[in-house]
């Protein structure tokens, strides 16, 4: 059995008998094997140091159960490392010409850079976690299952914001989330253009580039800017839906509507405090799971569309600064029910 697991299972041994497995851990993973760097990307050192430190709170060393989360965090030095290579990629790709493919209907698109990404992320994790589990957006839109179990999971979506990625429209990102017993612990976004590092790791707050963010204070929603998006869904009740919502909320009235093109970064601007709330109907689970963590570790709140508890399966997400914003906003939403993610085919 691999430690990870192992930890898990041993939830109910006294704290000193925790710590000295920790160390054990600590001992035999942090370091490759030979002392050699073939695990490593690039910088993954420098990266370490630049976005653990901030998010390793003083307590770290009490050898409590609270240290049993610092065994993930070999996990998030890894994924930042790989967000960031991943981000080298897509810049790189925009460079040339990028081949166009469609997936479910002709505007949910993807490109052989997504695929690329995805592959390279994967691949580097199974090499370094061997035991952990996968939901990837192009390795479902390949035919694998998306089920979230109690395993270590990485969630991931290679670029989020695909057709802005196709027409260069600049706020594209790298989304890797990572749940334990189906709940979020670390979330790494990276918006590549804007080389900006989003980093949350549950309980430890929320960053970016090192820097702690805090949602908005505001909590009347005639003075808000809110975010959605369009989906790729051209069903027309599902349209007709998204336009009653849209107008509903414009005519609160509200600052203003907007929407970067990718669930991610919108939910990056929550947390960050520049916009109140996000909603959509329609979103994966892929392009929510590490937002999430980064929107409830900066202080703000999620909720299904209909105002009940937020479940990232279900396609449905209300990420919003505080509760009154949230339930303001659901009071007109016009929600619907797409197929959830983990429906039996
Ligand atoms: O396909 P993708 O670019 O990874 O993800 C999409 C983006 O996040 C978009 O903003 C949202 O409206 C869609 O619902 C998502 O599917
Ligand atoms: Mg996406």
């Amino acid at each position: 059995m691999d430690v990870e697991n192992a930890v898990l299972e041993l939830c109910s041994l006294p704290a000193q008998v925790l710590w000295s497995f920790v160390c054990v851990y600590r001992t035999t993973c942090r370091s490759p094997p030979g002392g050699g760097s073939t695990l490593l990307l690039d910088n993954e050192e420098e990266e370490t140091r630049k976005y653990a430190e901030p998010l390793i709170g003083s307590d770290c060393r009490q050898g409590s159960t609270s240290e049993m989360a610092d065994l993930w965090q070999n996990a998030m030095d890894h994924a930042v490392a790989l967000a960031r290579r991943a981000g080298e990629v897509v810049r790189e790709a925009l460079q040339d010409d990028r081949k166009v493919m469609t997936k479910s209907c002709s505007v949910d698109l993807v490109t052989q850079t997504d695929q690329k990404v995805e592959q390279l992320i994967i691949q580097s994790v199974k090499e370094k976690f061997p035991t952990h589990s996968f939901i990837g957006e192009e390795s479902v839109a390949a035919g694998e299952a998306c089920v979230l179990t109690d395993c270590p999971t990485w969630i991931v979506d290679p670029i989020d914001g695909t057709t802005n990625f196709v027409h260069a429209f600049p706020f594209v990102a790298v989304s890797i989330g990572f749940s334990v017993n189906r709940q979020m612990e670390f979330a790494v976004v990276y918006s590549c253009l804007e080389d900006k590092m989003y980093t949350a790791r549950r309980g430890k707050g929320a960053f970016c580039n090192g820097e702690p963010l805090q949602v908005s204070g505001q909590e009347d929603i005639k003075q808000s800017i809110i975010s959605t998006e369009f989906g790729s869904s051209r069903d027309p009740e599902a349209v007709e839906k998204i336009f009653l919502s849209l107008r509903s909320i414009l005519c609160i009235p509200v600052h203003g509507v907007r929407g970067a093109g990718t669930a991610a970064i919108n939910m990056c601007h929550v947390a960050s405090g520049c916009v109140e709330a996000y909603y959509e109907v329609g979103i994966h689970v892929w392009d929510v799971a590490a937002g999430s963590l980064l929107v409830s570790e900066a202080g703000g709140v999620l909720m299904d569309v209909d105002g009940g508890a937020a479940d990232l399966m279900s396609r449905r997400i209300v990420a919003a600064n505080s509760r009154t914003i949230a339930e303001r906003l659901v009071s007109e939403i016009h929600s619907f029910s797409p197929l959830r993610d983990d429906a039996t085919p």
